[in-house]
């Protein structure tokens, strides 16, 4: 299946998986907001759960309470490319989930088999009602290709160099008014990687999974890249 040369989505689910910071959260939503489809971002589920977990002092070093702990939080995706953002327990939480202990905390999390089982299952939900209403949805993560929606018909691995991950991610920081040491935030990429590395396979591309590589590309060439696969082209 790909999209119509006029770019309206017709049910069709795109996956993009890669590694921390590689420009998927950036790219995917470039992509839907393109093809008309909805937007899925599965590191904010995983990461509105480690923060849960923080704000109720789970004990995140005992695998069985965070077990039974994850069933409680009230979780719900947005998945406009617009709009997006992730409501727990009737908040909506946007920079909350992007903190330093968030980051810290969340491959441990998304590491406990009971995570992911219920994650998984909200993010099928979600791709299942966007291909029933026909809109179609880009939904990225680490897993997609492979766990999740393994049977995609547009399967991308996004990638770049660490070194240029780091520096991307250090200007954004920057621009936030929140600069680090330079070395401290690829350390904490590399750091991250190798923790996810554990539970997902972030620095592989999946079966049948289309290899971008962005690290010289600008965010608008990588977005154009993933439409016109897209697109079948
Ligand atoms: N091709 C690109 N060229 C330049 N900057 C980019 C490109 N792709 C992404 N960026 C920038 O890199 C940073 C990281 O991108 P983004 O947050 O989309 O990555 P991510 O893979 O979703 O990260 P994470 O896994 O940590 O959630 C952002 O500041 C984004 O604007
Ligand atoms: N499908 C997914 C998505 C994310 N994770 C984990 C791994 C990441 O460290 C964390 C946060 O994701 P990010 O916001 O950085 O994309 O969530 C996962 O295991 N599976």
């Amino acid at each position: 299946m790909a999209v119509a040369e006029d770019g309206r989505g017709g049910g069709i689910v795109i996956a993009i998986d890669g590694p921390s910071g590689s420009g998927k959260s950036s790219t995917s939503r470039g992509v839907a907001r393109r093809l008309g489809l909805r937007y899925l971002d599965t590191g904010a589920q995983y990461r509105a759960m480690t923060w849960w977990m923080l704000e109720h002092g789970v004990d995140l070093a005992d695998g069985e309470a965070v077990a039974a702990a994850s069933l409680l939080p009230r979780l719900a995706s947005a998945t406009d490319p617009d709009g997006y953002g992730i409501t727990v327990d009737g908040r909506v939480l946007v920079d909350e989930i992007r903190t330093g202990a968030v980051d810290a905390a969340v491959s441990k999390v998304a590491g406990v088999r009971a995570v992911r089982t219920r994650l998984i299952e909200a993010q099928r939900e979600c791709v299942r009602t966007a291909v029933a209403e026909g809109v179609g949805i880009v939904v990225e993560g680490r897993d997609i290709a492979e766990v999740v929606w393994p049977i995609a018909p547009v399967k991308v691995y996004l990638t770049a160099d660490q070194a240029v991950r780091a520096a991307r991610r250090e200007a954004e920081h920057a621009g936030a008014g929140r600069g680090t040491e330079a070395a401290a935030t690829l350390a904490e990429l590399a750091r991250r990687d190798a923790e996810d590395a554990k539970t997902t396979r972030p620095l592989d591309a999946a079966p049948g999974a289309v290899v971008v590589d962005g690290t010289h590309l600008s965010l608008d060439e990588v977005v154009e890249e993933i439409v016109r696969l897209a697109k079948g082209q």
